[in-house]
């Protein structure tokens, strides 16, 4: 048999099926999701192909090897011209600016921010340079449009999230749930824990911890003689304290870091693991990395300290004086139908582990930078300390109610969460199969747009003077925001964060203990300059060490 002509002829047909799997398969829909799975096909048909030559057609098996090695070669090449070729001169999106070989591969981000894991601050750099719109892969935008927000984020809007949430799964939770109706039903189960009464219950669990940093605080000043106090990195306390406040209304009691005055193991591997995240890898290459080290001991050691965190909190339920988060998740899912109760408990456990990660660092994050501004902005921290002495009740003590209050108070929070928003790159969301019009500007359906919060709170139209720190912008001088919908540090819509008022509620309240009772200075050889421009971008910030002098005030 002449192997070598049959061979010859068939080779067109090798391209043309691999480009009709790009135009056909990979091109429609979302493919990211399981690249292993691609990969395993493509091994397995490599395989059969040339058990099918060696046993049906007499090929030796070199012979076998070789032709269907040339035709993987020739399917690929099908495959991949066709998938360049559309990607750098036909896609629509090709009509927006935005560095070229991001039009060819989401990697390229990644490539580029590989070093400094600051993809916030390669966007702001690109809006800078490119305006509004910025095309940063091929299905991806990123838009600093304030007339945006309401298009893709609003409860009207028809855009959904993107398959950024999809990553983990199977792991879940009411944040990565992408479905707009399953979303809205898990929603209604948290909110009750986040109502105005919930809240106020949640407040002497939160004071306890309150006292536990303030205990810290205290003991650097009494470490050294004389008028000596010893820098405490704020950075690592902030992120110590919000991590056992939300333990404790997660899992009912908290990682006891405040006490031991050191990281837990699973809160010092859950921000390791953010490492990652900060690379800004495609999809896929996070679901091949979860492919592969999935059944890795550590990743189920931490996956299984969680569950177990769960089950003891079980066991609390009804028990506990002041409810904390879970109490309302767990009563849902106690109430249910025994049948929905088996379906529900993945969700109930992402959602435990859900409330830790969402509302731990960010309420850190904030936290620093507010102190990166009360200890750098002439007179603020006076001013803010002489307003809150007006809010201190008899006992010394502040309650939440009243700190809401607060003018500049909570507008210095606001402010520090316009120039320093935590999720700083903004939520992708995905447009529907209509695409959506920003004013008259078409956006084709299944783009990627994120909106990060970072830069547009950067943009001089929307906030004049915007590298200043002007807290006034949100009391009596309302001209310094043009457009109201350019600052969402909490994100807009029915997918907006949930933990918003608690988070106030966490900051007020720590920050007027810490100022009624000590005068915060840099530390010396602090200048802050790490902070403001080293953070990492790793969906929420990395932050740098910043270190804090606490005199305790006569
Ligand atoms: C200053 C502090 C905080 C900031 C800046 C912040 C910011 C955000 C943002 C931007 C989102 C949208 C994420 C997305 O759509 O992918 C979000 C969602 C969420 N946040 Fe917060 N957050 C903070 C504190 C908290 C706290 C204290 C909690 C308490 C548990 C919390 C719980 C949540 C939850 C559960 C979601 C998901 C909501 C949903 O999918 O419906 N956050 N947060």
């Amino acid at each position: 048999m002449d192997h070598s002509l049959s061979a010859l002829e068939a080779r067109p047909a090798a391209v043309l099926a691999g480009i009709l799997s790009h135009l056909l398969f990979f091109k429609r829909g979302e493919r990211q999701l399981h690249p292993e799975r691609y990969l395993m096909a493509f091994f397995l048909a490599f395989v059969a192909s040339i058990l099918t030559l060696q046993y049906t057609a007499d090929f030796p098996l070199r012979v076998a090897f070789q032709t269907t090695a040339t035709f993987a070669g020739l399917y690929l090449t099908g495959l991949y011209s066709s998938l360049i070729l559309y990607r750098l001169l036909f896609n629509q999106l090709n009509k927006f600016p935005g560095p070229f070989w991001a039009r060819l591969s989401s990697l390229y981000i990644a490539l580029r921010v590989r070093k400094n894991k600051d993809f916030h601050m390669y966007l702001l750099r690109m809006h800078q340079k490119h305006g509004r719109i910025v095309r940063i892969g091929p299905n991806d935008l990123s838009i600093i449009d304030a007339d945006c927000v309401q298009v893709v984020s609003s409860a009207q809007s028809k855009c959904t999230r993107s398959i950024f949430y999809d990553q983990h799964l199977p792991i879940t939770s009411l944040h990565v749930t992408r479905d707009a109706r399953e979303h809205a039903q898990r929603r209604r189960v948290w909110s009750r824990a986040f109502s105005e009464s919930a809240l106020r219950g949640y407040e002497s669990r939160v004071q306890k911890y309150n006292d536990l940093l303030l205990n810290h605080v205290r003991n650097s000043n009494s470490k050294r003689l004389a008028l000596q106090c010893t820098p405490m990195d704020m950075t690592r306390w902030f992120n110590i304290y919000s991590f056992d406040v939300m333990g404790d209304l997660g899992f009912g009691q908290s990682f006891g870091m405040l006490e031991a005055g050191e990281m837990h193991w699973a809160v010092a591997t859950l921000q390791d693991a953010l490492t990652i995240v900060g690379f800004n890898f495609p999809t896929w290459v996070i679901r091949l990395l979860h492919a592969l080290f999935s059944g890795n001991e550590a990743v189920r050691k931490f996956q299984g300290f969680f569950i177990s965190q769960l089950e003891h909190r079980m066991q609390l339920q009804g028990k506990l004086d002041n409810l904390d988060v879970s109490h309302y998740l767990i009563d849902h899912f106690l109430k249910s139908d025994p049948m929905v109760q088996k379906k529900l408990v993945p969700m109930l456990q992402g959602d435990t582990r859900l409330i830790i990660i969402a509302g731990s660092d960010t309420t850190a994050i904030t936290l620093t930078h507010l102190f990166y501004y009360l200890t750098t902005v002439p007179g603020l921290q006076e001013r803010v300390r002489q307003e809150i002495n007006e809010y201190r009740q008899l006992d010394g003590s502040f309650s939440n109610r009243d700190l809401q209050s607060a003018p500049l108070l909570n507008a210095c929070i606001n402010e520090t969460l316009r120039l320093h928003p935590a999720v700083a790159s903004g939520v992708p969301r995905k447009t529907p199969k209509t695409g959506v019009h920003i004013r008259d500007i078409y956006i084709p359906a299944d783009t990627v747009i994120q909106m990060p919060w970072f830069s547009m709170g950067r943009d001089p139209e929307y906030f004049p003077d915007p590298e200043r720190f002007i807290p006034e912008r949100f009391t009596n001088r309302p001209d310094l925001i043009t457009h109201k919908d350019a600052w969402g540090p909490f994100s807009v819509g029915p997918y907006n964060c949930i933990g918003k008022n608690l988070a106030y509620m966490e900051i007020r309240g720590l920050t007027a203990r810490l100022l009624t009772e000590f005068n915060v200075s840099l530390a010396p050889g602090e200048d802050g300059q790490k902070l403001i421009n080293e953070s990492k971008d790793h969906f929420t910030l990395g932050l740098q060490p910043f270190n804090l002098s606490f005199k305790k005030r006569q």
